[in-house]
């Protein structure tokens, strides 16, 4: 039976710099599949970083008074969803779902969130989706900066964020995939992210309680199971409980570090280590008043102080995940 063709409009977002150049590939491989289903649609390649937030949001303004809004498809990496989910959520009371086809380096949220990295297949299961599903998505509110952001994967100040800051700091980044073909870069920009990485003081709130670790090394907060392109840092933490997981461990010496490490990747012994402290709530602040790299969703921060505080919120997507 021929294909109906869907009446479904679809914004497409296209960032042709994700996964080092993989986005480009896959949208030329899509485009025509578009067409043949005669899927409505209208394609925006981003211009800068920071132009997926811009188009999402006005997207997200224009289409505020629609009956059926459209649906917001991303192509590209973590950090694209991450800024088409930014400028949604700038946008109050929006009802624009967002769908996404992984092409990116990492691609840590379609792991966790059961879309597959094949892209003929990804974008079926969003052109086989009938209606919308509701995942979690964490708020974070940077009382030094006076901003607020959304993610959907992880924020995490000290060593991950260092990692991600070296990572895009070489230049090698644009060309080559940083976690696959250039996994030697990658491997490189950990080992010197351990040893640059010195430890340093945070204070967790939460409604209970207080605690300070004077010897922070990994301070992630997590919606999601994985960070850094597949290392799975918490397999517990999930887009369905409501609940936001953080996961600190202090500065241990490298073989202890590796252990760590070793023993994410058989489930979630790690956290019943000594030196690794995991709390699983729907609100916490983090303080760590030196100055450290923090991260986003694999989106570099920047180096300063930060004053961080957290909560749940929800986001429609708009695909039929894997089982
Ligand atoms: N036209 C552009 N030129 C240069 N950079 C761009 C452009 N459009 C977007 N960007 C930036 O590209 C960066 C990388 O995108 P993205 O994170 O999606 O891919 P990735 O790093 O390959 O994948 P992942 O995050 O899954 O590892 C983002 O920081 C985004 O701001």
């Amino acid at each position: 039976m021929a294909d109906v063709p869907s009446r479904q409009f679809y914004y497409i977002i296209i960032n042709n710099f994700a996964g080092g150049g993989r986005t480009r590939r896959t949208w030329q491989q899509l485009a025509p599949i578009l067409k043949q289903k005669q899927i409505h649609y209208a394609a925006n390649h981003t211009q800068a970083p920071g132009h997926a937030t811009q188009l999402a949001y006005q997207l997200a303004l224009k289409c505020q008074q629609q009956s059926q809004p459209p649906i917001l498809l991303v192509l590209g990496g973590d950090g694209t969803l991450h800024e088409a989910l930014n400028g949604l959520q700038k946008a109050a009371d929006h009802r624009i779902p967002l769908a996404y086809i992984p092409c990116g380096s990492g691609n840590d949220f379609a792991r966790g969130a059961g879309i597959t990295t094949n892209a003929r297949q990804a974008l079926n299961q969003v052109l086989k989706a009938q209606q919308p599903i509701t995942l979690d998505i964490g708020r974070c509110i940077d009382h030094q900066k006076k901003t607020v952001t959304f993610f959907t994967n992880n924020i995490g100040i000290g060593f991950d964020a260092n990692v991600v800051h070296i990572t895009n700091r070489t230049s090698t980044k644009n060309h080559l995939n940083k976690y696959h073909a250039n996994s030697f870069a990658y491997l490189t920009s950990l080992i010197k992210a351990f040893f640059t990485q010195k430890s340093f003081p945070v204070k967790i709130t939460t409604a209970q309680q207080q605690h300070t670790f004077q010897r922070g090394f990994v301070v992630t907060t997590t919606n999601y199971p994985y960070f850094g392109g597949g290392v799975p840092l918490l397999a517990s933490a999930s887009v369905y409980n409501h609940h936001l997981d953080l996961v600190i461990m202090e500065k241990a010496n490298a073989f202890y570090f590796i252990f760590l490490f070793m023993l994410m990747f058989l489930g979630q012994w790690h956290i019943k280590m000594p030196l690794v402290h995991h709390y699983h709530l729907k609100k916490l602040r983090i303080q760590s008043p030196q100055a450290e790299y923090g991260q986003a969703d694999g989106e570099d921060l920047g180096k300063r102080a930060f004053d961080l505080e957290f909560n749940v919120t929800r986001q429609a997507f708009w695909f039929v995940p894997q089982t």
